[in-house]
């Protein structure tokens, strides 16, 4: 059996730091074996322009520990009066490496995204031009589609109707939950790409509502059926290029995942290496893990792998923190249910 596994140095193509305190609080975690993260401009309010992605990538910069090297990917949060000239001037000076998509009340800090998707169409024709990366929330948000149903019908209703009718629009269909999914981006060209997180590799939605509501496994989009969970790991440890990791790790403070109205969102940056490694070995795959993590999405992104490396090491058990602290307030570890053997040296 193998024990140690050298992998180059990973890089988290979904990410949520937030801001002030709670971003002090969990961008070690990240810093720590990731290279580089896509980093979600969801804040309250929105990272919509150019400006305001500069000073937050200097707030990002500024609350690195001491020593780390760790280099954020800014993305600019897409709203209806978004203007194609910033998003291409913030593109051009290597400011921003992709633009994000939130239909308007798909998620958290969503409420200023997108209604009417033809007020962004001449965003998305300037970001076609220029080859700049549309990252996509994949879920619709009418009140009479099932909450289970929101990625397949968006898939059909705005995601493939977007690509048609924007040639050489690049888009990473973020955090796919469903075989839909898998297959849309299987099917897809190289213009296309889908990350999948760590927690849809683990639960399903039994997971979440069996035996009492667990808040800790609730995020968006939210766990679907096994059969789903099980296409998931079968795209994330194919090998194939056009999947690859982004965590969405979305740490909200423990007093708003435990409520009576608790916020979307798993913490995983703590233990995601970990984690990853013993799925990978679950289903005798250790052998694609690096593709997922550090291969194919620079190669989606065109950015050069990196050249550090890691070494996972296989032992007796490892165990991580229950909770992180923070100065915003206590955190949740994502918990995987099963025991995890494989840490980063
Ligand atoms: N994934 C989540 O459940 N939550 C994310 C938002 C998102 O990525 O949709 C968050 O910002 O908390
Ligand atoms: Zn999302
Ligand atoms: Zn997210």
């Amino acid at each position: 059996m193998t024990d140690s596994l050298t992998l180059r140095r990973p890089d988290d193509w979904h990410l949520h730091l937030r801001d002030g305190a709670m971003l002090a609080g969990v961008l070690p975690e990240t810093a720590r074996h990731f290279a580089r993260a896509i980093i979600m401009p969801n804040l309250v309010p929105p990272v919509v322009t150019g400006a305001q992605a500069a000073t937050y990538r200097d707030r990002i910069l500024a609350a690195l520990p001491e020593g780390a090297a760790f280099t954020p990917l800014m993305t600019l949060y897409l709203t209806e009066d978004t203007d194609p000239d910033d998003v291409a001037a913030a593109a051009a000076s290597g400011l921003v490496t992709a633009v994000k998509l939130y239909p308007a009340g798909a998620t958290t800090n969503s409420a200023s995204g997108v209604r009417d998707f033809d007020k962004v169409r001449g965003v998305l024709e300037k970001m076609a031009e220029i080859g700049l990366p549309l990252c996509v929330h994949g879920e619709v948000t009418s009140p009479e589609v099932d909450i289970f149903d929101r990625e397949a019908v968006f898939i059909d209703t705005v995601l493939d109707p977007i690509r048609r009718a924007t040639p050489g629009l690049r888009v990473v269909m973020e955090h796919i939950t469903t075989a839909n999914g898998v297959d849309y981006v299987k099917a897809g060209n190289d213009d296309l790409g889908g990350t999948i997180t760590t927690h849809h590799l683990v639960i399903n939605r039994n997971h979440i509502l069996v035996g009492g509501i667990k808040p800790h496994y609730y995020c968006l989009p939210v766990a679907k059926r096994e059969e789903h969970r099980l296409a998931l790991r079968a795209a994330a440890m194919s090998g194939t290029s056009r999947f690859f990791l982004g965590t969405d790790s979305a740490p909200h403070i423990d007093a708003l995942k435990e409520n009576a109205c608790g916020c979307a969102g798993c913490f995983t940056a703590t233990n995601t290496m970990s984690i990853l490694a013993e799925v990978f070995e679950q289903d005798g795959k250790l052998a694609n893990l690096e593709a997922f993590t550090s291969l194919n999405g620079p190669a989606f992104y065109r950015l050069p792998a990196n050249e550090a490396t890691i070494t996972l090491r296989r032992g007796d058990a490892v165990s991580y923190p229950d909770k992180i602290t923070t100065g915003a307030g206590p955190v949740t570890v994502f918990n995987p249910g099963f025991e995890l053997h494989w840490s980063v040296q």
